[in-house]
């Protein structure tokens, strides 16, 4: 038997057939009314373990519901859910085990101090009782409020809440984590945190679902993306066909008449951005490289060539305008 129950039953030889992949999240069908509002109403997603999956999509999309489904704290009309291979409806204790789940805002007993909120999750969560202490220690540290372990919940900023309901969330050592906007009222630097201490989580192989309103916050920390639109899932993963997609770029000079002068001589349509360069509509990355080496060959003295928003942006807005 192996000491850790997480780990996959492996034939002894090792000549048996190749483990199947660690499952992440599973979701096919779903649906969930309110009342006359579908608020889900057919949704099949895939996170993988060992990646970050963005969850995208316009306010009333689906997204939190989705979320408290996943979590087990709500459940479906119809539809199948897989958390790590277990289901939340029909074992919701096995769910929770593997489940960490960080609500957008994080309700917390305000007269507890931060390392008690933690100590009672972890309870809660069946931690073992000697590891409790050690454990608790551990994700102050990591999120940064070990200053801050004696003072009353009530007192943290909104910004040291979210940390602490991410410590919440990590309290059991989870295989999947749920995460709710979780950079909602983070500074910079504990953005920075967050975006390392999830790919340091998926790089151990868990499954990390994230959602967010803030694309290009997703764009720096998310392998895959998963679009939600009224209740559906209208894309998967967002690498996909992106070097050749159209979208915009951005170019700069070190003057813009030059640039603007060529672009017009060269009939390439244009429009003006903010910072002093020129925006252009491109079919991908070969398209892009012809229109540097030409501006460059007519002397344009190109300083920048980018894609202007990042790749999750741009297929969300391509999505947007399909759906029009
Ligand atoms: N408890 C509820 N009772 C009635 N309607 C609800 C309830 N929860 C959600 N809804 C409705 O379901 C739809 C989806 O809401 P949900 O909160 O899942 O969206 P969201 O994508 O998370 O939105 P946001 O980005 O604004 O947080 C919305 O139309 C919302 O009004």
């Amino acid at each position: 038997m192996p000491d850790d129950p997480r780990a996959p039953d492996v034939p002894p030889g090792g000549t048996g057939p190749a483990p199947a992949p660690t499952p992440g999240i599973d979701v096919r069908g779903l649906r969930r009314a309110f009342g006359s509002v579908q608020a889900l109403d057919g949704v099949d997603l895939v996170a993988r373990a060992g990646a970050v999956t963005a969850l995208v999509g316009p306010n009333g999309s689906g997204k939190t519901t989705l979320l408290l489904v996943l979590a087990g704290l709500l459940v479906p009309d119809t539809g199948e859910v897989r958390i790590a291979g277990v289901d939340p409806v029909t074992q919701s204790r096995a769910a929770r085990a593997v489940t960490g789940w960080m609500p957008d805002a994080f309700g917390t007993w305000d007269s507890l101090t931060a390392r008690e909120v933690l100590t009672t999750f972890a309870q809660a969560y069946r931690v073992p009782p000697a590891a409790i202490t050690g454990r608790v220690e551990e994700l102050l540290a990591t999120v940064h409020l070990s200053e801050y372990a004696d003072r009353p919940a009530a007192v943290l900023s909104r910004g040291q809440k979210q940390r602490l309901g991410l410590a919440r969330a990590l309290v059991h050592d989870p295989q999947v984590l749920l995460l709710d906007e979780p950079a909602s009222g983070l500074d910079p630097r504990s953005r920075v945190d967050l975006r390392v201490l999830l790919r340091r989580l998926a790089d151990q192989g868990r499954t990390v679902l994230v959602s967010s309103h803030v694309l290009s916050e997703l764009e720096e920390m998310a392998d895959d993306a998963v679009f939600l639109s009224r209740g559906r899932t209208v894309a998967g993963h967002v690498a996909d066909g992106a070097a050749a997609a159209r979208r915009t770029w951005r170019l700069r000079a070190l003057d813009r008449a030059p640039l603007v002068a060529w672009l017009d001589a060269s009939g390439t349509v244009w429009r003006a951005d903010d910072d002093g360069g020129a925006l252009v509509e491109l079919d991908g990355d070969a398209a892009a490289a012809a229109l540097v080496r030409d501006a460059v060959t007519a002397g344009v003295p190109v300083v920048q060539v980018t894609p202007a928003g990042g790749a999750l942006e741009q297929a969300y807005l391509a999505l947007d305008e399909e759906r029009r």
